[in-house]
C-alpha cells in the first residue's frame, strides 16, 4: 500500500461517504451478530426447556446496586422511587459495582494526580471499577480521559472505546442474563437460587431468555433504522426544552419556570412532511403513520404551547414538523443542522422531565430502548438527582456513552466545585461517560443562545422581501458560547460521525455481554454436567457389584423358599398318606372300647361302634391337620431365618425408598401420604410373623364332614354274621373233632354245604343208625355254631363294620384325599409368604434397576447436555471475538491507534481512504499493510454453523 494514497486527505464528501459506507457495512454486520446472538439464546432455550435445565452460577459474592452518598443529591428535586430502576440496573448486570469499585470511583482525583493509565481490576463490572482518570474538564479541564484496557482481550476495543472484555471471575458474574431474585423476597439471591427447585429456576430463565430474545428484536430493528433519535431527558426544569430550541436556533418547544412539557415532543425535519410545518398529536405511537391521517390530528405549531402543557392524557407524543434554517454546508461541519445534516435523519425528542411523575418516568426507561443517543441534561444548580441516577443506571445497560449536558451553568458561582462534584458523580453512573468527559460531558448555559424568533427575538432577523414583495424572514448566525459550540460541534460528532459509537455500540455491546454471560452459563453447566457424570459413573461402580448380589440373592431366595415350601408340603401330604392308611388298617381297634350290651342291644351296639370309628377317623384327620400346622408354622420359622439372612439387602432397599420418599416429599408431596405408602409397601415386604401364621393356618381346621363314605355310611345286618369262612372252617373242625365225621367237616368250607354234605351222605350211607348219627351231627353242627354266632357276635360286628368302612373309604380315596387336601392348604397357608419374599426380591431388583436405568439415562442426558453447552460455548466465544472485532479500527483512543484521528477521532481516515481507494480498484485492501486490517472483515457474516437458515441476510459487498 502506497504512502501517498495513505497520506493523501480525503475531501469532506468523501469521507462522509466512507463513513456511511464503513456504517452500513458495520450495522449490516451487526444485524447479522445480533440475529446469531438470537439463535444461540433460543438453542440454549431449547436446551434449558428439553434437555437439561440450567444451572446458574449462584454468585458468591453478591453485587449491590451502586449507591451514591446522599450528599450528592442533597439538593436534588423531589425523587421517584428507586426501587423499579435499581431493579432494572441491576438486572442488567452492566456496571454493577461492589462496593469497593465504588470506593473506588469516588477516589476520584483533580487532574494533577489523577492517573492517565488505567487498569482493568477483577471481580468488577468493566466500568465501575476502571480506575480512571480526569485529566482536565470542560474547556481543558476536561481534556485527556485514561482508556480501559485488558490486554490479551479478545478485542481491541469497541466503537465507543467501552471495552469488551471478559470478566476475570466471571463464573458467577453475568450481566444480562442474571437471576435476581433479590426484590421481591428481600432475601439474599444466592439464598433463593439455592432453595429454588432446578425446574423452577430453568423456568425464571427461560423467561429471561425470551426477555433477552425481545430486546435483541427491538435492536435489530433499531440498528437495521437509517434514521437516528436522540432523547434529550433530564429533571424536570433542567432546560431541556431550552436546549432542543438552541441546538435548533429556533424557539419551537415552549420553555418555562414552571414545569411544562408534559408530552415526548419529537422534532422532525419538515422536509419528511413534504416541507409543511405542523404539529401532528399521535394518540398511539405504534399506530402512527405519516400517510395516514386518522392516526393524528393535526395542530398549528403556535398551538404547540396549549397542547404540550394540556394534553398529556389525550396523546401520547408529539411529532412536530420543522423547518430547519441552519446551513446544510458540509465544508463546515459546526453549522450543519443536526435535523437535516446530509448523514442521516435524525429526530430530537424532547422528553417530560424526569421526577414529574412516576408513569412518565416509566414510559421514559421504556422509551430508551427505541433511542440512539441519550442527550442528558442536569441542572447545575441541583447536581444529580435520585431519578437521575437511577435514569443513568438504566440506561448504562446498553449505552455506554450518554451525552451529559449540564446546563445553567451561568448561575453557579463556584464552577469548579460543582464541576468536580458532578464529575465524581458521572464516574460512577457511567463510567465509559466519564472516561471520555471531553467530548460527553459538557458545562453550558443553552439560555444563552439567542434565538430566531419573529415574536420575541426580533433582533436576531433580518427581514427581506421576496419578488412579490412579501416579507421573508431568515435567521442570522446566533451567537454561541464557546462552551455550546464545543458541545454542539461534540455532539453532531457523537450523534452523526460517530454512529458508531452512538448508534451500533450499544446494540453491539447487549450482544457481547448476552454472548459472555452465555459462554458462562455453558461453561458452568458443562461442569455441572461433568460432576453429575464422574458422580453417576462412581454410583453406578459402586452399585453394581451390589446388584449382581442382588441377583443371586433374589435367585437364591426364591429357590430356598420353594423348596420350604415344596417339602413341607410334601411333608405333610406324606405323613398324612402313612397316618390315615394306618388309621384305617386298624380303624376296628378303637371299637374295642365299646362294651359288648348283650344280644338284645346288638344294633345300638353296631351303631356305637360306627360312630366310636368315626370319631376315630376324625380325630385322626385332625392328626394330620396339626401335624400340617405344626410344619406350617416350621416353614414360616425357616421363610423368617431366611428372610433375616437377607436381611441387609432389604435394609437398603428400604433405606433408598425412604430416601426417594424424603425427597419427592421435599419437592411437595405430602409427607403424610409419602410415608403411608412406604410403610405399606415395607409391611408387604415383611415375612411372616407369629400372628399371620397363625391367622394363616386357622383354615385348615376342616368343617363338617371328613368324608362322604362315612357320611352315608350305614349298619347293615350282614354286619351280626361272620362269613369269614376261614373262622366256619375252624369251628367245623372243632365240631367235628367231637363227633366222628370231624375229618368231613375240615373239608367243608361252609356250613350250607356241611350240612347238604351230611344230609347227602345220610342219603347215601343207608343205614338209619349212621343217618340218625348224622342229623344229630348236624344238628350240633347248628347250635354249635349258633351259639358261636352270639357269643363272638362284637368282634363280628366290629370287624364287619371296620371291613366296610375300611373298603368304602379306601373306595372313596380317603387318604389320599385328605393328604392332597391338607398338602393344598399347607401350600395355601405358605404361598402368600413365599411370594411376598419372592415380591420383596423382585422389587428390590427392579427398584435397583429402575435405580441403574434413572442413572443411566441422566448419564446420557449429562453427556448431552454437555456436548450442547460445548457447542454453544464455542459458538458464543466465537461470535462473541466477532462482535468484539467489529470495532477495529473504531477506537478512540489515541494510544491503541496506530494513525491519528480525524474529526474528533470518529474514524481513522487515512484507512478508510486507503480502503476506498483499494475497494474501488478490486484490490484488499490488506494486502501490504498490517495496520490496515480494521477493515478486512466487512464482509464478514458469522461462521456457517452459527447461522440458521434464512437468519441472515446477503452480506452486502464491499
Ligand atoms: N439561568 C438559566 N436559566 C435557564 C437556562 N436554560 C433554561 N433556563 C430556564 O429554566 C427554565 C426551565 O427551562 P425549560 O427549558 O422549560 O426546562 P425543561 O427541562 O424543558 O422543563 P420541563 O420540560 O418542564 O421539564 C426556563 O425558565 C428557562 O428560561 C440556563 O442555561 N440558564
Amino acid at each position: 500500500m502506497s504512502t501517498n494514497k495513505r497520506s493523501s486527505a480525503p475531501s469532506p464528501s468523501e469521507r462522509q461517504m466512507l463513513q456511511q459506507h464503513i456504517f452500513s457495512e458495520k450495522s449490516q454486520r451487526l444485524q447479522n451478530y445480533l440475529h446469531a446472538t438470537k439463535n444461540i439464546l433460543h438453542e440454549l432455550g431449547h436446551i434449558n426447556r428439553d434437555k437439561w435445565n440450567v444451572h446458574f452460577p449462584i454468585p458468591t459474592t453478591l453485587a449491590g446496586p451502586p449507591t451514591l452518598t446522599r450528599s450528592y443529591t442533597a439538593a436534588s428535586f423531589s425523587d421517584t422511587p428507586r426501587n423499579a430502576s435499581v431493579a432494572v440496573g441491576n438486572d442488567s448486570g452492566n456496571n454493577l459495582a461492589p462496593p469497593h469499585s465504588l470506593q473506588r470511583a469516588n477516589s476520584y482525583q483533580p487532574m494533577s494526580t489523577a492517573s492517565s493509565t488505567a487498569s482493568y481490576p477483577p471481580s468488577s463490572d468493566e466500568g465501575a471499577t476502571a480506575s480512571t482518570a480526569v485529566n482536565s474538564l470542560n474547556n481543558g479541564y476536561l481534556d485527556s480521559v485514561g482508556m480501559l484496557h485488558r490486554p490479551g482481550a479478545a478485542n481491541s476495543g469497541n466503537f465507543g472505546s467501552a471495552p469488551l472484555s471478559p470478566e476475570d471471575d466471571s463464573d458467577n458474574r453475568l450481566r444480562v442474563l442474571r437471576l435476581d431474585l433479590r426484590y421481591a423476597h428481600h432475601e439474599a439471591s444466592s439464598d433463593i437460587m439455592s432453595s429454588l427447585e432446578s425446574s423452577s429456576i430453568a423456568r425464571l430463565f427461560d423467561d429471561k431468555l425470551v426477555q433477552s430474545i425481545t430486546h435483541i428484536d427491538r435492536l435489530i430493528s433499531r440498528v437495521s433504522d437509517k434514521s437516528s433519535k436522540i432523547l434529550v431527558t433530564g429533571d424536570l426544569n433542567a432546560g431541556k426544552s431550552t436546549l432542543v430550541n438552541a441546538l435548533l436556533r429556533s424557539n419551537v418547544l415552549p420553555t418555562d419556570q414552571q414545569p411544562c412539557t408534559m408530552l415526548f415532543c419529537e422534532v422532525v425535519d419538515a422536509g419528511k412532511n413534504g416541507g409543511v410545518e405542523e404539529i401532528h398529536a399521535i394518540p398511539r405511537v405504534d399506530r402512527y403513520s405519516l400517510d395516514d391521517p386518522t392516526t393524528y390530528a393535526i395542530v398549528e405549531l403556535k398551538d404547540l404551547e396549549d397542547l404540550v402543557m394540556d394534553n398529556e392524557e389525550q396523546f401520547q407524543q408529539l411529532k412536530i414538523y420543522a423547518r430547519d434554517t441552519q446551513n446544510k454546508s458540509l465544508a463546515n461541519s459546526n453549522t450543519v443542522s443536526l435535523l437535516n445534516n446530509g448523514v442521516t435523519d435524525v429526530s430530537i425528542i424532547d422528553s417530560p422531565g424526569l421526577n414529574r411523575d412516576s408513569l412518565k418516568t416509566t414510559q421514559l426507561f421504556a422509551r430508551q430502548e427505541e433511542i440512539d443517543v441519550v442527550v442528558f441534561v442536569v441542572n447545575a444548580e441541583n447536581h444529580f438527582t435520585l431519578s437521575g441516577q437511577d435514569f443513568l443506571l438504566s440506561a448504562g445497560k446498553e449505552k455506554a456513552h450518554i451525552f451529559i449536558v449540564v446546563n445553567r451553568f451561568d448561575a453557579i458561582r463556584r464552577k469548579d466545585r460543582c464541576q468536580k462534584m458532578i464529575m465524581d458523580q458521572i464516574m460512577m453512573l457511567s463510567p465509559h461517560t466519564a472516561a471520555e468527559a471531553n467530548d460527553l460531558v459538557h458545562f453550558i448555559s443553552a439560555q444563552n443562545v439567542t434565538l430566531a424568533n419573529p415574536e420575541n427575538n426580533q433582533s436576531q432577523q433580518q427581514s427581506e422581501h421576496d419578488a412579490d414583495g412579501n416579507k421573508l424572514q431568515r435567521n442570522t448566525a446566533p451567537e454561541l458560547s464557546p462552551e455550546f459550540s464545543r458541545m454542539e460541534r461534540c455532539l453532531k460528532t457523537f450523534a452523526l460521525d460517530q454512529r458508531f459509537k452512538s448508534k451500533l455500540a450499544p446494540a453491539q455491546r447487549y450482544s457481547y455481554h448476552v454472548l459472555q454471560d452465555v459462554e458462562v452459563i455453558a461453561n458452568y453447566n458443562m461442569n455441572r454436567a461433568m460432576q453429575q457424570i464422574q458422580e453417576i459413573n462412581a454410583l453406578l461402580r459402586e452399585s453394581t457389584p451390589v446388584y449382581e448380589t442382588l441377583l443371586d440373592a433374589k435367585t437364591e431366595t426364591g429357590k430356598r423358599a420353594e423348596n420350604i415350601l415344596d417339602g413341607s408340603c410334601s411333608a405333610v401330604r406324606a405323613h398324612a398318606m402313612t397316618h390315615l392308611n394306618n388309621t384305617l388298617e386298624n380303624i376296628a381297634i378303637p371299637a374295642e372300647r365299646v362294651e359288648w350290651p348283650g344280644l338284645w342291644s346288638a344294633w345300638s351296639y353296631a351303631e356305637n361302634v360306627i360312630r366310636v370309628m368315626a370319631q376315630h377317623l376324625e380325630h385322626e384327620v385332625g392328626e394330620c391337620e396339626r401335624f400340617a400346622k405344626f410344619k406350617i408354622n416350621q416353614s414360616m420359622n425357616d421363610l423368617d431365618k431366611l428372610k433375616s439372612e437377607q436381611q441387609h439387602h432389604i435394609n437398603r432397599y428400604e433405606m433408598l425408598e425412604q430416601q426417594k420418599s424424603n425427597s419427592s416429599s421435599r419437592r411437595g408431596t405430602p409427607a403424610s401420604q409419602k410415608s403411608a405408602s412406604t410403610n405399606g409397601s415395607q409391611q408387604t415386604a415383611v415375612t411372616a410373623t407369629a400372628g399371620e401364621v397363625e391367622l394363616s393356618t386357622s383354615y385348615l381346621v376342616h368343617i363338617g364332614s371328613i368324608s362322604n363314605a362315612l357320611d352315608t355310611f350305614s349298619l347293615q345286618p350282614t354286619d351280626f354274621v361272620d362269613f369269614e369262612w376261614e373262622k366256619w372252617s375252624m369251628l367245623t373242625t372243632m365240631s367235628m373233632s367231637a363227633g366222628t365225621l370231624a375229618l368231613l367237616a375240615t373239608r367243608l368250607h361252609s356250613y350250607a354245604d356241611s350240612i347238604v354234605r351230611l344230609v347227602k351222605l345220610s342219603s347215601t350211607i343207608g343205614s338209619a343208625t349212621t343217618q340218625k348219627l348224622l342229623i344229630s351231627a348236624a344238628a350240633i353242627l347248628g347250635v354249635g355254631s349258633a351259639l358261636y354266632l352270639v357269643s363272638d357276635m362284637d368282634s363280628t360286628v366290629r370287624n364287619n363294620v371296620a371291613r366296610r368302612m375300611r373298603e368304602a373309604l379306601r373306595e372313596e380315596g380317603f387318604s389320599i384325599n385328605h393328604a392332597d387336601r391338607l398338602s393344598t392348604e399347607t401350600t395355601r397357608s405358605l404361598r402368600p409368604f413365599v411370594w411376598k419374599l419372592q415380591h420383596t426380591f423382585q422389587r428390590m431388583v427392579e427398584a435397583e434397576e429402575r435405580r441403574r436405568a434413572d442413572q443411566l439415562h441422566r448419564r446420557h442426558t449429562a453427556q448431552d447436555a454437555q456436548m450442547h453447552f460445548d457447542e454453544i460455548r464455542s459458538k458464543a466465544r466465537e461470535l462473541a471475538e466477532m462482535v468484539a472485532r467489529l470495532s477495529d479500527g473504531m477506537s478512540l483512543n489515541a494510544d491503541e491507534k496506530p494513525t491519528k484521528t480525524v474529526d474528533d477521532g470518529c474514524l481513522d481516515l487515512s484507512y478508510s481512504h486507503e480502503f476506498l481507494n483499494s475497494s474501488s480498484s478490486g484490490g484488499s485492501s490488506n494486502s501490504d499493510s498490517g495496520t490496515a486490517s480494521c477493515y478486512y472483515d466487512f464482509a464478514h457474516q458469522p461462521p456457517h454453523h452459527l447461522t440458521a437458515p434464512g437468519s441472515y441476510p446477503t452480506s452486502p459487498t464491499a
